[in-house]
């Protein structure tokens, strides 16, 4: 593991964390991970981002990028250093992060920092990501634990990504989608909200 960076703290640029995902739905391993992530490097706030269109998951499994907006407003609301970004689903095309990144820097400025939070698995792959070389200008990417996926560098450049260990918890989406399918509870694996949200918008029943 790679020590995180400490901030500068009060006066410096504002620091940023941007978690980014599909979140279908959001569950307590996304926001534990954020959670972690905030503390380790001292971040102002993190903003979740839902993803528009995930080129990377199949198109027929992916739920409504409003359903899933909404599950990640209603996940985070009560957390006052977590936000929600509609920047991903508003872009048409395909979610590249180097287009999230750029619209970032020109949201809150050039100086920001950003710091773009990831689980093992999503590390593993980001070399596969548009423009990979580029993205690592615009943030410092952190990879976080999760359980069944080995953390290590892919191959990043120098100084652009930190390994971190977050609390395991053995959470997936597709779980949570398959246990609701088949009946099973959710209850504990997302937030009580989500729950209640699932199951009034009847998701992931076939
Ligand atoms: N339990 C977890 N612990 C740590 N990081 C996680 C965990 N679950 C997801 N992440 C990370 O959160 C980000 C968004 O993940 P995503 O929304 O694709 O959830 P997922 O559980 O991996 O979904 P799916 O099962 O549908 O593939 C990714 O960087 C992923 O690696
Ligand atoms: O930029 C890309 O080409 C790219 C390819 C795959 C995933 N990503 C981003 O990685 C984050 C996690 O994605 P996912 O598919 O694991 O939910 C999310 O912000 C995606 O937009 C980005």
């Amino acid at each position: 593991m790679v020590a995180p960076m400490t901030s500068s703290t009060a006066g410096g640029p504002r620091r940023l964390g941007v978690m980014g995902g599909t979140f279908d739905p959001i569950h307590h391993g996304h926001l534990v991970a954020a959670s972690e992530v905030a503390h380790l490097f001292e971040l102002d706030e993190v903003i979740f981002v839902p993803t528009g269109r995930p080129w990377q998951k199949s198109e027929s499994t992916v739920t409504s990028a409003e359903d899933r907006y909404l599950m990640t407003v209603i996940a985070t609301a009560s957390n006052p250093r977590f936000s929600v970004s509609r920047i991903d689903i508003d872009r048409p095309g395909p979610t590249y992060t180097i287009d999230t990144l750029r619209e970032m820097r020109k949201i809150y400025g050039p100086e920001v920092e950003l710091f773009f939070i990831t689980g093992a698995d999503a590390l593993a792959k980001m070399l596969t990501w548009r423009n990979a070389a580029d993205m690592f200008t615009l943030a410092h990417f952190v990879g976080c634990t999760r359980p069944g996926h080995r953390l290590t560098d892919p191959g990043l450049p120098k100084g652009g990504v930190s390994l971190v260990e977050v609390p395991a918890l053995a959470i997936s989406s597709t779980e949570c989608r398959d246990r609701v399918r088949a009946g099973e509870p959710i209850w504990y694996l997302v937030p009580d909200g989500i729950v209640q949200y699932i199951n009034k918008r009847h998701l992931y029943r076939q």
